[in-house]
């Protein structure tokens, strides 16, 4: 069972994710891409990526946007490690989308 983190342990390694934010009690990225297609791209890759993981953020599909937030239901909707492994996968097929 993945244990919450703490308010630091969540801040310290945010610090290590630019662009990612808490948003209430979920981490946040909004990623903006080229085009709808490509943006489109990006989350068939995020699922894969989640099945993998099984672990699964809420995902929106803009025009030309891509956003995820993510907490980990198992523990009540607290973030944890689960939610920073996702975090930094996606933050590492990102640039391969063009995303920014
Ligand atoms: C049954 C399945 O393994 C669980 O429901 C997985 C699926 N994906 C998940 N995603 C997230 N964000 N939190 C979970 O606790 C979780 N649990």
């Amino acid at each position: 069972m993945p244990e919450p983190l703490s308010q630091k342990e969540i801040e310290d390694r945010l610090a290590e994710l630019p662009g990612w934010s808490l948003d209430g009690d979920r981490l946040a990225r909004s990623y903006r891409l080229g085009t709808h297609f490509a943006a489109t791209a990006m989350v068939v890759h995020i699922a894969q990526v989640q099945e993998e993981l099984n672990h699964h953020s809420d995902l929106t599909l803009g025009y030309n946007t891509v956003s995820l937030t993510v907490n980990t239901h198992s523990v009540g909707g607290a973030v944890t490690g689960l939610d920073f492994e996702l975090a930094t996968r996606v933050e590492a097929l990102a640039p391969g989308h063009g995303a920014r």
